[in-house]
C-alpha cells in the first residue's frame, strides 16, 4: 500500500485482477474516445454510430454524454466556466474508472475549453486518450437547431450559449477531425467507420 491523495491517511489498494487480465477476457484494449465539438455538430449521434459499430465487432463499449450525464451525475452544474471544467473533469475521472475496466468508453461532451479537455488527457496513459473533433460549422449546427436552443440563445432566452454568447476552442492535438467534404456532411455510419478504422490500426480492438 502506498500513501497518496490530499490527505494524509488515504492509501491505494491493488488489486491482483488488473486492466491487462480484464482486456485479455474481452480482448480488447480500454481507451477513451472524447469526442468534442458545438451543440448540435452530431456528437450523440456519432458515439451512439460508434458504439454500434463496436457492437457488430464483438467489442464492448459505454457512451458518456453529457446531456444525458447532467440528468444525474452532473445534475448540480451549470454552464459557467467553472461548472463546465468540474464536468469535464468529472466525466474524464469516469471515462478513465471504464478504461481501466477494459471498456472503450466514449464521451460525448461540448468540452469548449481546450484546458479542461487536456487535463482528462493527462488522465490517462499515453495514447489511451483519443480526442475526436466534429469540426461542424457553426451555421449548420444552428441550422440542425434539433432542440430548438440556438433560436433561444440567438433571442437572449439563454445567456453563455456556445459558439453564440460562449466561447468554444477548437482542438490543437486532437487524433481525429471529423469535417464536411465539400460542404456535405458525412453520415454517422462513415464516421463512425473513420473511428473504428483509427481504432484498429492503433491496436485497441484485440488485446
Ligand atoms: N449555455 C449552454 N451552452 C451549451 N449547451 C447548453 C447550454 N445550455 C444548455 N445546453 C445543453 O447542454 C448540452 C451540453 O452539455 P455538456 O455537458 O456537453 O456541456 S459542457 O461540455 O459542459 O460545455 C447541450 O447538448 P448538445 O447539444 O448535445 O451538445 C445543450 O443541449
Ligand atoms: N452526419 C449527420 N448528417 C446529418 N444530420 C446529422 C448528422 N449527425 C447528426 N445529425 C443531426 O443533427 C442533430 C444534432 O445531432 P446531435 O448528435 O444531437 O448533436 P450534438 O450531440 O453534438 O448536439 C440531430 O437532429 C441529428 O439527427
Amino acid at each position: 500500500m502506498s500513501a497518496v491523495g490530499n490527505g494524509n491517511n488515504i492509501f491505494w489498494h491493488n488489486c491482483p485482477v488488473g486492466k491487462p487480465e480484464r482486456e485479455k477476457l474481452l480482448n480488447q484494449k480500454g481507451c477513451v474516445v472524447w469526442i468534442t465539438g458545438l451543440s448540435g455538430s452530431g456528437k450523440s449521434t456519432v458515439a451512439c454510430s460508434l458504439s454500434r459499430e463496436l457492437y457488430a465487432l464483438g467489442k464492448i463499449s459505454y457512451v458518456l454524454d453529457g446531456d444525458n450525464l447532467r440528468h444525474g451525475l452532473n445534475k448540480d452544474l451549470g454552464f459557467k466556466a467553472e461548472d463546465r471544467a468540474e464536468n469535464i473533469r468529472r466525466v474524464g475521472e469516469v471515462a478513465k474508472l471504464f478504461a481501466d475496466a477494459g471498456l472503450i468508453c466514449i464521451a460525448s461532451l461540448i468540452s469548449p475549453y481546450r484546458r479542461d479537455r487536456d487535463f482528462c488527457r493527462e488522465l490517462l496513459p499515453e495514447a489511451n486518450f483519443i480526442e475526436v473533433f466534429m469540426n461542424m460549422p457553426l451555421e449548420l449546427c444552428e441550422a440542425r437547431d434539433a432542440k430548438g436552443l440556438y433560436k433561444l440563445a440567438r433571442d437572449g432566452k439563454i445567456k453563455g450559449f456556445t459558439g453564440i454568447d460562449d466561447p468554444y476552442e477548437p482542438p490543437l492535438n486532437c487524433e481525429i477531425e471529423l469535417r464536411q467534404n465539400d460542404g456535405v456532411c458525412p453520415t454517422p455510419c462513415d464516421m463512425a467507420k473513420q473511428i473504428v478504422t483509427f481504432l484498429e490500426e492503433k491496436g485497441f480492438l484485440q488485446a
